[in-house]
């Protein structure tokens, strides 16, 4: 993997190398994100279906798209998109995630290209595709603006980046560090810094100069109560999803 000229953050990496192993542990260190799963699919695939006018109830709705997930992690995403029919290339900056990755893929039959790789020596290389999926990773990088241009350049006209992340204010201090890594332990503390979260209006601003236009953000909120994770229209207060075109 080519590391000069990337947004890829070593010290952040490293945290993630670190957990590879529990990416398919429903109930280890990834454990927020396979609670969140249901609901994130849910978006990802309404977004998906509604711009490239696909039909859900059909066999593999996403069949002839070429998805690219960038930081995938072990795959969480990747595997339901492949199921939809997408041709998806799954690719992170963190080496030990790609055998993770691998090894579950080969278990549920699925074929997906997973690589040790990163936005930026893809985009020089010139791979295109109809969709980016970018959760939970512009948090973690060196430069946003030069990441998210990199996944601008890797989308074809016309399109569609999703991209997921962290608000910053006192309430996503007090949920998303001091809830979930200090006091419930579903996260190993340090996993995140406050101070790489971004608010929706900056990350909006963001996607508008790498040069994609926005067209809907939502929230994901969690209920302690029910403890279930519903979308939200008004309440981007902690975690949120943002959808945007690159032009044609
Ligand atoms: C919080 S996890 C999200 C994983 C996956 N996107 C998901 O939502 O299930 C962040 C992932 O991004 C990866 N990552 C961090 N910086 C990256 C970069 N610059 N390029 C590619 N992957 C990166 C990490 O190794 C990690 O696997």
């Amino acid at each position: 993997m080519q590391t000069d000229n990337t947004t890829v953050d070593a010290a952040e990496v490293a945290k993630f190398e670190a957990m590879a192993a529990e990416w398919w542990d429903p109930t280890g260190k990834f454990k927020p994100l396979h609670m969140m799963n249901p609901v994130r699919l849910d978006y990802i695939t309404r977004q998906i279906a509604a711009e490239f006018d696909r039909d859900l109830s059909g066999e593999k709705p996403f069949a002839g798209l070429r998805l690219l997930d960038i930081g995938c992690g072990g795959g969480l995403l990747c595997e339901p998109m492949a199921r939809l029919g997408a041709e998806v290339v799954g690719v992170d900056a963190a080496p030990r995630n790609i055998p993770v990755a691998q090894t579950h893929a080969e278990q549920s039959g699925l074929q997906i290209d997973y690589r040790h790789d990163t936005a930026e020596a893809m985009a020089a290389a010139g791979e295109k595709f109809d969709v980016v999926l970018n959760m939970e990773v512009v948090e973690h990088v060196s430069d946003p603006l030069a990441y998210l241009t990199a996944c601008h350049d890797l989308l074809k006209p016309g399109g569609l980046h999703l991209c997921s992340t962290i608000n910053r204010n006192a309430k996503s201090f007090a949920m998303a560090i001091v809830g979930a890594e200090w006091v419930m332990r579903w996260l190993p503390k340090g996993t995140h810094e406050w101070s790489k979260f971004i608010t929706p209006d900056e990350l909006y601003e963001l996607i508008r100069k790498a040069g994609m236009t926005p067209v809907d953000r939502k929230g994901y909120v969690f209920n302690p109560v029910s403890w279930q994770w519903s979308i939200s229209a008004r309440d981007l207060s902690v975690n949120y999803v943002t959808a945007a075109l690159r032009p044609e």
